[in-house]
């Protein structure tokens, strides 16, 4: 694919590492249609006789299947501390499963995966919520042979999916962690997701969502990542890392100084750190998943025609263990007090202390190891 001299790398992984199942005909929430889904996914452990022993952790936004190493894949994941043998869920006692999304770029079926004609779906891929990705992640368990869900853990879009699994599957789900997320996403999520799926709808290479045989709208996907970007940390992380820094010979004032033609070539720190953000995310990630995904975090609502969030939560059944990130500006800790305060019976949220906001789920979720095991018996 031509892409602006950006290579795309999104989807490879070693042999051997993803598995997949045929999830089969699925119509979406909204009514879309497709004929056939594929899920990918990684295993760590042995899942037991009775079936019961299974975790399952959901990736965020941009995240996949590498939720930690393996004799398979022995890079780091994502949340390398987290899983593992002797780690807070232990490999050597459970059986995980973590699913790549549908509608991502990251072996599950998305915009770029093949029509049975073998063209790619594009822009007829359909309108994907978190609900559907939870209720093809249930067909999955239950092809594994999965009796009882253990626990359901992610966070930010993972979370909800977690979340999403309690209310949906509550005969199915024992216990669910659910990091820096709410329960429905707010105005100003909403409001942020727009802004990023319109860098991507309008980059003149976006064709609609067609691109596949012509150039890839990276450079709006790397707006998108941007603007993201400034919302997963806070504004003290910034300007304590980079201040009015200029990118080491750069001049950022030497437009004005110099009456050069705009746009100025000169970057603060800052920006050159957000280049860096976006340049990495469009070489491992398709933009047409990229709006899929985002707009399935914007459909969550786990109170959407259940009679609302308070309802919806009413029904929960399995023990939850909460936690926020104390400087998140994107997931305020209020959001996960509302969950805590909706499920029957007493719970906190407990906090990820980290400078950096949102991303700290990310960065610094080892820190709840131990009240998680001991609230989810894990
Ligand atoms: C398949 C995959 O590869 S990843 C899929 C799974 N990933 C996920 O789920 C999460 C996606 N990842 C993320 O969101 C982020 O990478 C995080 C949260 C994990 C990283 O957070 P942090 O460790 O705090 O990294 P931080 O935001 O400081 O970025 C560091 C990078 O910025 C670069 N950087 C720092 N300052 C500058 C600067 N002035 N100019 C340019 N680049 C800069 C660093 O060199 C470093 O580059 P690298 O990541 O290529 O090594
Ligand atoms: N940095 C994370 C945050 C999303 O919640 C990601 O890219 O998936």
């Amino acid at each position: 694919m031509e892409n602006d001299g950006v290579e795309n790398d999104y989807g490879t992984r070693p042999d051997g590492v993803l598995k997949t199942h045929d999830a089969g005909s699925f119509t979406f929430e909204t009514g879309g249609y497709l004929p056939a889904v594929t899920l990918a996914y990684e295993t760590w452990g042995e899942l037991n006789e009775a079936g019961d022993n299974a975790v399952l952790v959901a990736h965020a936004l941009t995240g996949d299947t590498h939720v930690a190493s393996s004799a398979a894949d022995p890079s780091a994941g994502w949340w390398e501390g987290l899983l593992g043998p002797g780690r807070p869920i232990d490999t050597e006692k459970w059986f995980v499963i973590a699913p790549a999304m549908v509608g991502g770029c990251y072996g599950s079926t998305g915009a770029s995966s093949l029509d049975p004609e073998g063209v790619p779906w594009g822009a007829r891929f359909p309108f994907v919520t978190v609900r559907d990705a939870v209720h093809l992640e249930k067909r999955l368990l239950d092809a594994l042979g999965v009796t009882t869900l253990h626990t359901v853990i992610g966070g930010s879009m993972g979370g909800a999916r977690a979340l999403e699994w309690a209310v949906s599957y509550p005969e199915f789900v024992r216990g669910f962690a659910v990091f820096a997320c709410g329960a429905a996403s707010t105005a100003e999520q909403i409001a942020f997701g727009q802004a990023q799926v319109l860098a991507i709808r309008n980059d003149p290479h976006f064709n609609g969502g067609d691109y596949y045989a012509g150039k890839s709208p990276q450079t709006g996907l790397g707006i998108a990542r941007r603007i993201a970007h400034v919302t997963y940390r806070t504004e003290a992380e910034l300007q304590l890392r980079f201040g009015r820094a200029a990118q080491g010979e750069e001049d950022p004032f030497g437009g004005a100084q110099l009456a050069q033609p705009r746009p100025r070539t000169g970057r603060y720190q800052v920006e050159s750190y957000l280049d860096h953000q976006a340049a990495k995310l469009s070489q491992r990630f398709d933009p047409n998943a990229y709006i899929t995904l985002a707009e399935a975090l914007i459909s969550h609502d786990v109170g959407r025609g259940r009679g609302g969030v308070e309802a919806a939560l009413g029904r929960v059944t399995a023990t939850p263990f909460l936690a926020a990130v104390d400087t998140d500006r994107l997931y305020f800790p209020e959001q996960s007090q509302q969950i805590a305060d909706l499920i029957p019976g007493e719970h906190v949220v407990h906090t990820i202390t980290s400078h950096i906001g949102h991303d700290g789920f990310l960065t610094s979720a080892e820190q709840l190891g131990d009240p998680m095991r001991a609230t989810l018996g894990l």
